[in-house]
């Protein structure tokens, strides 16, 4: 299987043909020809490696009919995604090398991103007693990344020892930082405008204190920290200082984070009701900034597929979250791209290469050179388009963009060479 793609600006570089070859990029030149090879026109279009979502809600087993394995991974491909990392919230939970290896053989049979399981790190998520992290870690699925994401490890005696058995398994705990004492029934962002609204506030504390707790543990035993959706400008500011102090933590924003407000509260549309919530533009401002300087390390989209029934009813009754997979890349294109904070080497960096490192795939995040897997997307930067969620791919329609306009269409995607995406289309 060969494809030549003719003329796509590699990180936004000078046009150049790329062959694709047995899973691998054969060659990078100008004006390959090639006998029999599929041609691909990427004239105008930015090549960049293969997404990788640090965070992606899959739901299945359990909540098929929000998503599956299958549905999701078509999204993640349309958003330009080669693997993503489904979250263990799932019912059963995966906390077992049991149901970590269903969700890992299901995105196998998909076919079209690299479905890589996290494991949970407490016995049903209920922040009692560890799980069997060793044996997820040594099952089929690999396991490196471990959360209770939906829930905070609030217990910091356990929270403490899952650091210590994460740290001999090379995996890293990725904490959904809220202090549960401090959030009982909250709504939205806790200011002003809850107090106007009615709704329960989520106070920053509430994530800035949990952050600030974990990184003392996470340099006291000398595990590796990632800590999820950081949505305030203190949680940047405490990254910030514990990086300079070389604690080993890492951290992702979501799309939502990065171009959203608090403001969109006042519609009383639960769409916009999340976890943690929609903050002020004071906190998006940083946590651009935070990106684009690399205190914040990744983008993961903390894609939250929700049925009807759960998103459509009362503001304080609706489930938190909300899609992200199919427009993460647009998103980051319109707040850090064009507003000049990232380049598109930042972006494959903070989208690609950073969060391949986090979870420790190999294959993914590599450069787009001779000899490395042909894992990439080819993007036009040019495009805009309104956000339709009748034509999303997930099976879950609770997009917070919908009717706004967004720049930049994945045109093709390919994994290991075969492309999952072509003409903007999932190919099956
Ligand atoms: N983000 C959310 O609002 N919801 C997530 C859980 C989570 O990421 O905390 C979900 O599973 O629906
Ligand atoms: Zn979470
Ligand atoms: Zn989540």
């Amino acid at each position: 299987m060969t494809t030549l793609i003719k003329g796509a600006r590699v990180l936004g570089g000078e046009p150049a043909d790329l062959l694709l070859e047995d899973g691998r990029i054969a060659a990078v030149g100008r004006r390959l020809s090639v006998t029999g090879a599929d041609v691909v026109d990427a004239d105008g279009l930015v090549a960049l490696p293969g997404l990788v979502d640090l965070h992606t809600h899959l739901r299945e087993p359990g909540r098929e009919d929000a998503e599956t394995v299958e549905t999701g991974s078509r999204a993640a491909a349309l958003g330009g995604y080669t693997a993503v990392h489904a979250m263990a919230n799932t019912d059963p939970v995966a906390d077992t090398a049991g149901v970590v290896e269903q969700v890992w053989r299901l995105g196998r049979q998909a076919g079209l991103v690299d479905v890589v399981p996290v494991g949970a790190v407490t016995v049903g998520l209920r922040g009692e007693r560890l799980a069997e992290l060793g044996a997820m870690a040594d099952s089929a699925a690999r396991v490196r990344v471990f959360s209770d994401d939906g829930h905070c490890v609030a217990d910091p005696a356990l929270m403490r020892r899952a650091l210590e058995y994460v740290k001999a398994l090379d995996g890293v705990v990725a904490q959904h930082a809220e202090e549960p004492r401090l959030t009982v029934g909250a709504q939205m962002n806790e200011g002003d405008r809850s107090a106007r609204l009615g709704l329960t506030g989520w106070p920053a504390a509430a994530e800035e204190a949990v952050i600030a707790r974990d990184v003392l543990l996470a340099q006291h035993v000398g595990a590796r920290l990632h800590v999820c959706h950081v949505s305030t400008a203190g949680s940047v500011e405490i990254l910030r200082w514990a990086k300079s102090r070389g604690v080993q933590v890492t951290a992702e924003v979501t799309p939502h984070h990065l171009l959203l407000t608090e403001a969109l509260a006042e519609s009383y549309d639960p769409v916009f009701k999340v976890n943690p919530p929609l903050r002020t533009d004071e906190d998006v401002q940083a946590l651009r900034q935070g990106l684009a300087d690399g205190t914040v390390d990744a983008v993961a989209t903390d894609h939250a597929p929700h049925a009807v029934e759960d998103k459509e009813s009362e503001w304080a009754q609706a489930r938190p979250g909300m899609l992200g997979l199919e427009q993460a890349l647009p998103v980051v294109v319109e707040a850090l791209v064009e507003t000049g904070l990232l380049d598109w080497a930042g972006v494959a960096d903070r989208m690609s290469v950073r969060p391949a490192a986090i979870g420790r795939l190999d294959g993914h995040g590599r450069p787009v050179a001779p000899g490395e897997p042909a894992n990439l997307l080819l993007l036009d930067p040019a495009a805009r388009a309104a956000v339709d969620p009748a034509a999303l791919a997930s099976r879950s329609r609770n997009s917070p963009y919908a009717g706004r306009e967004l720049p930049g269409r994945v045109v093709a995607t390919f994994l290991r060479g075969e492309a999952t995406v072509l003409d903007g289309k999932a190919v099956r």
